[in-house]
């Protein structure tokens, strides 16, 4: 099939190579002239682990342009994988897709199905659906349906190549038979509903995710609070096939630029419509405190952070991506600069995004050790397999004090404890004076969160 997609990032680059690998005719469209340019030179210009070689071998199905006219004019499916950003109210920016669609109403020149795949609020589809109908050529036939995606970023390739389902959101059997024609090709089952579903079933899934984690961070902190370890607690609860093992995993809340975002809009959505999704509202505020965590627990142990060098390991929102986006390092490295705190960062993907963001503001180091060398504390923020695997007494002999408090809980207390490490991680058995100050902080939430509800009433 002849296809276009609009958009060239992490779900419009990865659709488009796996369309490709699955015997279509793709051409990828950006107005970044920039990214056009260096995929034409054979550069993805995204951290995707398997992206690389898939388009490389798939070269001749993929073409990549900024011309959006010539690539629509006559594709039988235009897909729109364009950034939906919020907003500073929480509401979702559209601006792009309807960027695209009025490029695509004024250029299609044959009958073709416009497919969202962009995550967009419940009712887009239909107002896209009205938008092409009125201005599009007349002699046109669109229909627009639904897609939404479900890939996580790094394993973004796997992910769309094996997904659970395919949510077809239509309101013709056509679009519906095109649809299935296309992704006949990935043997993979349908969820098929009205755009109105498939849009909502967006929110939804990534909101669930998102509720499921600050439910086992605020688990975790009352396992602080009882002496219980949180990662017995997440196993025993998540053999339970109704509960599941996976997003279990306690630390230093969601970043990334989905769930906070969709969470944010999930609930602008409700509220818009006059209801108050409490679930999500507590789901956000949660999140919003577990990323200060860590700071928190360092300050019991060296006080404030002015002069201090701190270590920062992992800046990337999860291991696998350089995406920074939402990331919690990010925010707390800007506020271990405006403490006064020296700032040396290491990250496998994403030192180029740091330097850019903070410049001279902070050391971006190539290496763990480099980062460590001298530190007074080592912040873990992203579980990435260096670290996982690093050998546990260079901390102690690199630092200038060994106090390694752990976001992602990578380290058996035991063994850092045995290393001889001052350790602090999330959700697990601390020692009494710490679970004495712990209640303290509980108490300041509970506070807030009364005031919050107040807010919400
Ligand atoms: N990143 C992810 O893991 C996932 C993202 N999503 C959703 O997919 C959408 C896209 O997300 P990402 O791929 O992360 O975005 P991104 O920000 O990485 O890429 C979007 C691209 O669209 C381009 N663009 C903007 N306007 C355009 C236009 N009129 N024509 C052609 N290109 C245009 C931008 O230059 C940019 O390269 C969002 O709605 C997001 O919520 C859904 C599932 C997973
Ligand atoms: O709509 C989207 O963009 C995507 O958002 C998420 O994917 P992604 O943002 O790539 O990353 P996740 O793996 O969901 O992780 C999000 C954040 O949650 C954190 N997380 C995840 C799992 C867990 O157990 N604990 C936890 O703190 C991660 O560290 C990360 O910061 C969803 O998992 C995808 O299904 C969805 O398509």
């Amino acid at each position: 099939m002849k296809i276009a997609i609009a958009g060239t990032g992490y779900v419009g680059l990865v659709t488009a190579a796996c369309l490709a690998d699955k015997g279509h005719d793709v051409t990828c469209v950006d107005v970044n002239e920039e990214k056009i340019r260096l995929l034409n030179e054979g550069i993805v210009p995204i951290y995707e682990p398997g992206l690389d070689s898939l388009i490389q071998r798939n070269g001749v199905r993929l073409r990549f342009t900024t011309n959006d006219v010539e690539a629509y004019q006559r594709a039988e499916v235009i897909m729109i994988a364009v950034g939906t950003p919020p907003q500073p109210d929480g509401s979702v920016r559209l601006d792009d897709v309807w960027g695209a669609l009025r490029r695509i109403a004024g250029a299609a020149e044959r009958d073709c199905l416009v497919v969202i795949k962009s995550t967009v609020p419940v009712g887009t589809g239909d107002e896209a659906a009205r938008f092409l109908a009125e201005n599009g050529r007349p002699e046109v036939k669109f229909d627009v349906v639904s897609n939404p995606e479900f890939l996580s970023q790094g394993t973004a390739v796997r992910d769309t190549l094996q997904a659970p389902r395919i949510v077809l959101g239509v309101d013709s059997d056509r679009a519906e038979r095109v649809m299935k024609e296309l992704y006949a090709p990935f043997a993979l089952p349908y969820v098929v509903t009205d755009r109105r579903s498939a849009e909502m079933i967006k929110y939804a899934a990534n909101v669930f995710l998102a509720l499921k984690i600050s439910y086992i961070n605020e688990i975790a902190n009352v396992c602080e609070l009882v002496g219980a370890d949180i990662q017995a607690v997440a196993e025993g609860i998540g053999m339970d096939p109704r509960i599941g093992r996976r997003f279990l995993r306690a630390g230093v809340g969601y970043g990334g630029s989905c769930l906070p975002k969709d969470a944010n809009a999930l609930y602008s959505l409700a509220a818009s419509h006059g209801y108050s999704l409490k679930t999500v509202w507590a789901a956000i505020d949660v999140n919003e405190k577990q990323k200060w965590k860590l700071l928190d627990k360092a300050r019991l142990h060296i006080g404030d952070f002015r002069n201090r060098t701190v270590a920062v390991l992992g800046a990337a929102f999860k291991p696998g991506t350089d995406d920074v986006r939402e990331s919690p390092a990010l925010a707390n490295i800007e506020r271990l600069i405006s403490e006064g705190a020296v700032v040396r960062v290491w990250d496998p993907a994403a030192l180029g995004h740091v330097s850019r963001r903070f410049g001279d503001a902070v050391v971006c180091c190539e290496t763990i050790e480099e980062a460590i060398r001298g530190a007074d504390v080592c912040f873990i923020f992203t579980e990435w397999p260096a670290v996982l695997q690093f050998d546990l007494h260079c901390y102690k002999t690199l630092m200038k004090t060994p106090l390694v408090v752990d976001g992602r809980n990578c380290y058996d207390p035991k063994a850092a404890e045995a290393a001889g490490l001052i350790y602090e991680s999330i959700g697990r058995p601390v020692g009494h004076r710490q679970l004495k100050v712990d209640r303290a902080v509980d108490v300041l939430q509970c506070a807030s969160a009364a005031f919050f509800r107040k807010q919400c009433e």
